[in-house]
């Protein structure tokens, strides 16, 4: 049998919902054999964040080699990479093995207010990682920093969408769960053209950990082979089924349900 891999280059989120735990949960649920490299360890759970531990850039490099040398992932999802430091390393193992079909989530910030990536990061992401990505998927206030511009209407998102895609990611999807409106629409700009995606924004607090979701369903489907607007469709149908069926996980914002998607297929 031969089975599709892919990595996930990311923080480790204690409490389950985010980082490498959401992204190997999907990478499961989408019968793709998922590997991690993990950049920072947090203590978190649906309550927010209490501490973050970052790895060392030796650390980081050595699971890259070890991934390398051995496991040539299909398609590979980075994070929260924290540090700029960091964010070289990666930069470089990636280049260096020649990975593709790379996925960029730009992890800024945690929805209690963490800071996960350092300020002075930004242009690392910016300038190292985005020329090396096929999809880049910030959120609104991610898009906001990354094309450094307010987003206040929709001819606002087009125009960071398209500054985005100038600093060299193949393709940018700006989502749209920041929004207030009942439709939840993901934009996506492939150098010349805009498609969007929609959705019935479901009212829940448990969105713990869809941005990663989301991404890791993108990788999983790149990683077998799909286009990049059929991965972003299945992506988006993925993470609607994990937001609506909510676990009810914590006392915070719970998690998503990442079994969802696959039940709601084993019953059509
Ligand atoms: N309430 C909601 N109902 C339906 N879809 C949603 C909802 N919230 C977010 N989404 C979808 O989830 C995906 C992730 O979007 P979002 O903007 O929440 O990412 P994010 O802020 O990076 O997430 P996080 O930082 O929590 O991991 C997008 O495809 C978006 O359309
Ligand atoms: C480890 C980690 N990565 C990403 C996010 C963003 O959801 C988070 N809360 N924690």
């Amino acid at each position: 049998m031969q089975v599709a891999k892919a990595l996930t280059i990311a923080g480790s989120d204690s409490g389950g919902g985010a980082g490498v735990q959401a992204d190997l949960k999907t990478f499961q649920e989408l019968d793709v054999y998922g590997m991690s490299a993990i950049t920072a360890v947090t203590a978190q759970n649906t309550l927010g964040v209490q501490g973050v531990y970052d790895v060392s850039v030796d650390g980081v490099i050595e699971q890259l080699n070890s991934i390398g040398d051995d496991l040539t992932p299909n398609a590979v999802k980075t994070g929260m990479l924290f540090s700029e430091d960091i964010i070289e390393a990666t930069a470089i193992c990636i280049d260096f093995y020649g990975w593709k079909n790379l996925v960029v989530d730009p992890v800024m910030i945690a929805k209690g207010g963490a800071k996960l990536l350092q300020d002075q990061a930004v242009r690392a992401l910016k300038e190292r990682l985005l020329p090396l990505s096929t999809v880049v998927t910030p959120n609104l206030p991610e898009a906001e920093v990354l094309a450094d511009m307010k987003i206040d209407s929709e001819d606002k998102k087009k125009e960071a969408a398209k500054a985005i895609h100038g600093l060299g990611a193949d393709f940018v999807v700006i989502k749209g769960g920041h929004d207030s409106s009942s439709i939840v629409t993901d934009i996506l700009y492939d150098g010349h053209a805009f498609t969007t995606f929609d959705s019935n924004r479901y009212e829940t607090k448990n969105t713990h950990g869809t941005g990663c979701t989301f991404s890791a369903a993108i990788t999983a489907q790149l990683a077998q082979g799909k286009s990049v607007p059929e991965s972003i469709k299945l992506a988006k149908a993925f993470i609607q089924a994990a937001i609506e069926d909510d676990l009810h996980i914590g006392a915070g914002h719970g998690p998503t349900n990442h079994w969802a998607y696959e039940k709601r297929g084993a019953l059509t």
